[in-house]
């Protein structure tokens, strides 16, 4: 499941930092670049899908940068950014083979819709870990269900794998060989989902400087995964029942109607029914979604996966490095089988990426392994554990907590890399943790009430929640 790569070209600090956040949060990987030399440097040195970039720069500028990159790579797609002023400048670039432009501003998903037609988020191999026997049954019935085109909705915890069981449904799928669409409804601003679902023609809102289909079209004779269908909000619910009754969309600002061949999928870690029963989701809309209900359990409902799950994140995240694989030791096997896993299996991901670092030779120890809130406070700070063979700090500060210190570069880079060893950093993550959790609490997980309870806005809001379940926090609904 590598992500796809972004090389991100743009001398405006902030705005870099804008258009990195969103394509993360969109599941992408990127680079940057603040300038095109610096940007040649990286293409140099990395493999990337695709490039979106900047026309207006200091030195070279976004057209040199382009005709550069046509002569040395002439598959690798450029994106360009351009202010409204200079539009005739990106339109002569899209003739020397830019393959579109977007005008400054523009809104985060005219972004994601560009990106995602030229680079997938992710090139999945659908490959789902399974040898419980609760979760060989549940295949087997997610299975039965896939040949038929019924909506399901996958029921589970945060980070049980849920997505892994919708793409599995596809793959197994008559309609296998089409697209699978995911869309995360929590992670895309609200003011933007109806258009990223039913796309939109030009005019139709500032920054619409182009028409462009909704993940409804590119699902066509595919699946769409609704992901966090729960997030949606209510005006939303109505309009997507109205295409799931009539399987016809109209694209924003169009009055033509598109007839649809899309299988349904959706996901939410909510107790749905309560949710309907509160008034936050449309009862007709549960039932449309919820002819066939499949609920993923949590992994501790689900011990027999334990190892095999640790072996397979093992051997993905070393293949993907170009490093042999380690064995488990029977004590470490153990100790991963003894913990109740609360992130579930984006925990057992992070704890894996930890122990790969930490391992000394071809084995994993039990001391490898290190378990959020059992091992980190008495770790005795992992700097001095990582001492010997790891180096300077890293730099970076995404936010996220202690435990998150094995990101798949810092893998990669293992020789050099390093955890962020400034303390007072991470207490400071971990206060913000902590209040972000007391105010999910004090507001009964409404998610607008917390972001404004927090003078944040419910975008930043979904970042962080989606940093703190990446470093395998529960986040209560
Ligand atoms: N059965 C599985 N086989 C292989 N990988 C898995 C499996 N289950 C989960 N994973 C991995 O665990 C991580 C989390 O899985 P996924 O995103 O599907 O969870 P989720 O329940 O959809 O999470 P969220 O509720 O936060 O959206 C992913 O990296 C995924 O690859």
């Amino acid at each position: 499941m590598n992500p796809s790569r972004v090389l991100v070209v743009e001398d405006d600090e902030g705005l870099r930092e804008a258009l990195v956040d969103t394509l993360a949060l969109a599941g992408y990987h990127s680079l940057e670049a603040d300038s095109a030399e610096q940007a040649l440097l990286r293409l140099k040195a990395n493999t990337v899908d695709i490039v979106v970039s900047d026309v207006q720069m200091a030195g070279m500028d976004g057209l040199g940068l382009l005709r550069s990159i046509k002569q040395h790579w002439p598959k690798l797609p450029v994106l360009l950014m351009t202010a409204y002023a200079n539009i005739e400048d990106a339109v002569s670039a899209m003739k020397e083979g830019a393959i579109d432009y977007m005008a400054k501003p523009f809104a985060p998903e005219v972004l994601l819709n560009m990106v995602s037609r030229y680079a997938p988020v992710s090139n999945d191999s659908g490959q789902t870990i399974a040898a419980d026997e609760k979760s060989l049954k549940l295949l087997a019935l997610a299975e039965k269900v896939a040949k038929t085109d019924a909506s399901v909705m996958v029921l589970g915890p945060s980070g049980s794998g849920k997505e892994v069981m919708s793409r599995y449904i596809h793959h197994s799928s008559n309609r296998s060989d089409g697209p699978f669409v995911a869309i995360n409804c929590a992670a895309i601003p609200e003011n933007m989902l109806e258009a990223t679902l039913f796309g939109y023609e030009k005019g139709a809102f500032t920054g619409a400087v182009q028409a462009c289909p909704g993940k409804f079209e590119q699902a066509q004779g595919g699946t769409i995964l609704l992901d966090e269908i729960s997030e949606m909000d209510l005006n939303l619910q109505a309009k997507l029942l109205r295409v799931l009754q009539e399987r016809e969309v109209e694209r924003l600002g169009s009055r033509k109607s598109i007839k649809l061949d899309v299988r349904v999928l959706a996901t939410s870690n909510r107790d749905l029914k309560d949710y309907v029963a509160k008034g936050h989701f449309r009862e007709d809309l549960y039932y449309r979604l919820n002819v066939f209900p499949l609920m993923w359990p949590a992994l501790s409902e689900r011990p027999g996966d334990i190892e095999p799950l640790a072996q397979y994140l093992m051997e993905r995240h070393c293949t993907k490095q170009g490093q042999p694989v380690p064995e488990l030791s029977p004590a470490a096997v153990g100790k991963l089988k003894q913990y109740t896993w609360p992130g579930n299996v984006r925990e057992l991901d992070n704890v894996i990426q930890r122990a790969l670092i930490l391992c000394q030779g071809h084995l994993v120890a039990e001391s490898d392994i290190l378990l959020e809130g059992l091992d980190w406070l008495q770790a005795d700070g992992l700097q001095t554990l990582l001492a010997p063979t790891v180096g300077a700090p890293s730099e970076s500060d995404d936010g996220t907590v202690a435990p998150n210190i094995a990101t798949e570069q810092q893998v990669a880079d293992k020789a050099k890399s390093a955890m962020p060893a400034d303390g007072l950093g991470n207490e400071l993550r971990e206060q913000e943790f902590s209040i972000i959790l007391d105010t999910i609490r004090a507001c009964d997980g409404r998610r607008k009430d917390v972001a404004e309870k927090l003078g944040i806005s419910p975008r930043t809001l979904r970042y962080k929640l989606a940093k703190m379940r990446d470093a395998g926090i529960d986040i209560p609904v």
